[in-house]
């Protein structure tokens, strides 16, 4: 949450009322945040934390829940992406898709999931992408980890949906964020730079808090489980 959407996030779920926990591994960038929360008069912990780590993340959870208490919403938000053709073999960029995007969801998962279904009350939120809905060139790792995303939300649904717990995915377009500013300025690939290098209307993250602000705030018998949200001028 230390920038781009998990940012706008954490700002728009602080200011609705909620008790916020951040993490992500700049704990400058998310003592900045927190600072700001708290001069709105809202209550915000930083949490230096990688998700790869699975140990880090249980300890992250366990310290939240003794200060804010019970985690009622898990935002999944840590992200990765480049935009690179799978032919050019950047094989540690796909590993660290596959590091973050995949295993990293299951470790912030498996750190709530059992308490919430113990609790009979929760709420998931999994970053996902449009890429599930239209394949991108240069996108092919991240597709795939966003698949991953989309598929093990759907069954998770299934197998918690009657122990009270909600599972939404958000699937955003292009979003200006300080991320997709670096992979955008970063292309490498003739095939990439001739289709992204181009200014082209994208979102601010506050548009994707909203949406997820949105899904959290539905009463308990409704279930928003996707929101695909794009610029305008870019339609699938
Ligand atoms: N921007 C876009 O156009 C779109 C983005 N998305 C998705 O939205 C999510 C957020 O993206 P966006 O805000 O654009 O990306 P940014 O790169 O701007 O921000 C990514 C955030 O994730 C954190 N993060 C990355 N790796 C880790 C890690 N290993 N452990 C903990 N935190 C981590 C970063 O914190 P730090 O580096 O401090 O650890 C940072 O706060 C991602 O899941 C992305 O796939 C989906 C569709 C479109
Ligand atoms: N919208 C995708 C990029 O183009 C993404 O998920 O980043």
């Amino acid at each position: 949450a230390s920038c781009g959407i998990g940012a706008a996030i954490s700002r728009q779920l602080a200011a609705a009322g909620a008790k916020v926990a951040m993490a992500a591994r700049r704990e400058n960038l998310l003592k900045e945040i927190q600072d700001e929360i708290s001069k709105e008069g809202g209550v915000a912990l930083a949490v230096r934390c990688d998700v790869k780590n699975r140990a880090g993340v249980k300890e992250l959870i366990q310290y939240t829940e003794r200060t804010l208490g019970p985690v009622d919403i898990l935002v999944n938000n840590a992200g990765y992406w480049a935009f690179r053709c799978m032919k050019n073999l950047h094989e540690e960029e796909w590993d660290e898709q596959v590091d973050v995007n995949v295993k990293g969801l299951l470790n912030c998962i498996g750190a709530v999931i059992s308490g919430m279904c113990e609790r009979k009350s929760g709420h998931i939120v999994n970053m996902s992408s449009d890429c599930v809905k239209q394949p991108f060139v240069g996108l092919a790792v991240y597709a795939g980890s966003k698949y991953f995303l989309e598929g093990m939300s759907r069954t998770l649904r299934q197998e918690v949906c009657k122990d009270g717990v909600r599972v939404t995915c958000v699937q955003p377009g292009d979003v200006d964020t300080p991320g997709a500013v670096k992979t955008l300025m970063t292309l490498e690939d003739e095939q990439c730079k001739a289709l992204y290098s181009y200014p082209h209307p994208a979102l601010e993250p506050e548009v994707i808090a909203q949406a997820v602000l949105y899904a959290v705030a539905q009463p308990d018998h409704v279930a928003v489980n996707e929101i695909l949200v794009e610029p305008r001028e870019c339609p699938l």
